[in-house]
């Protein structure tokens, strides 16, 4: 099954456009983590089991793996989430970019290491540099289009030939790049005006859209300016705000982190007809 397949499969089976984020950072673990020379990897595990039912998708962030020296860890995280989890999405957050000859490594990395169903990934050093991923027409490459940071503006908001850069990637991607349909773009949550004029350019093509939570991205603006006709096309990102949720009385961080997944995909659902 490929990859937008499976994604469609995930947006209709759990009802839910939310993509749960794993960004482990051993500081903000509960204790019994912190001591454990597998934490990272018992941490998100339960914090797997405890929204997979609520999820469209899993998003890692290498970043807080390799920083820890725990990538094995997080190969045990995506090999947990394949054999438990295999119609959820899992999407490996690397955002690489590289001569071809080194996005080759990238896209092993990424598909056959990590057993990724997508990868995110750089485009700002061309076609030549994306292509390697396009030869795995079953996985999907989630291309950075307008980034959910503010500082994202001093590149992606650029005008060029009287419009700015972001939207440029956008139509290549759409009309070019995307010869095997595998490919989706990441658009932030904090700039649904912007969201909205990409999902005008790229038809159904699917958006990762983080910056809801943690980030301050407004639910309802994010998805009435990136649904689709039929209510999907986005997986809605949300790492810190569900990974590290206030637990109230009686409640454990798995059930806390449940309560704040199912809270959002329920608000993101609001917003979908
Ligand atoms: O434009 C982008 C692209 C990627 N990210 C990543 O998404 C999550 C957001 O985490 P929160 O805790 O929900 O803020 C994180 O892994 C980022 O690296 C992004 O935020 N913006």
């Amino acid at each position: 099954m490929t990859f937008i397949n499976k994604l469609s499969a995930a947006w209709t089976a759990n009802d839910s456009l939310l993509c749960v984020g794993l960004d482990p950072d051993l500081a903000k673990l509960p204790a019994q983590f912190q001591q454990d020379p597998q934490g990272i990897y018992h941490f998100c595990r339960e914090i797997i089991d405890a929204t997979a039912d609520l999820a469209c998708s899993f998003k890692p962030q290498i970043a807080y793996f390799a920083a820890l020296r725990a990538e094995a860890q997080l190969e045990q995280i995506c090999a947990y989430v394949r054999a438990n989890y295999p119609h959820i999405p899992l999407i490996l957050d690397a955002k690489r970019g590289d001569i071809g000859a080194t996005a080759q490594q990238y896209a092993r990395e990424a598909y056959d290491r990590y057993g990724a169903d997508a990868v995110t990934v750089n485009p700002y050093m061309g076609s030549d540099s994306v292509d390697p991923y396009m030869d795995w027409a079953d996985r999907g490459v989630i291309i950075l289009c307008r980034t959910s940071n503010a500082g994202g503006s001093d590149l992606q908001f650029l005008n060029v030939d009287g419009k700015p850069l972001y939207q440029h990637v956008a139509q290549l991607v759409a009309q070019k790049w995307n010869r095997n349909g595998q490919c989706a773009l990441v658009v932030g949550a904090t700039f649904p005006e912007e969201l909205a004029q990409v999902r005008a350019i790229v038809g159904d093509m699917p958006l990762l859209v983080p910056g809801i939570g943690a980030q301050g991205g407004d639910i309802a603006a994010t998805v009435k300016s990136g649904r689709t006709a039929n209510g999907t096309g986005m997986m809605i990102n949300s790492s810190r705000a569900i990974l590290y949720a206030p637990q109230q009385a009686g409640e454990d961080f798995a059930a806390a982190a449940r309560r704040v997944a199912q809270e959002t995909r329920d608000a993101i659902n609001q917003y979908r007809a």
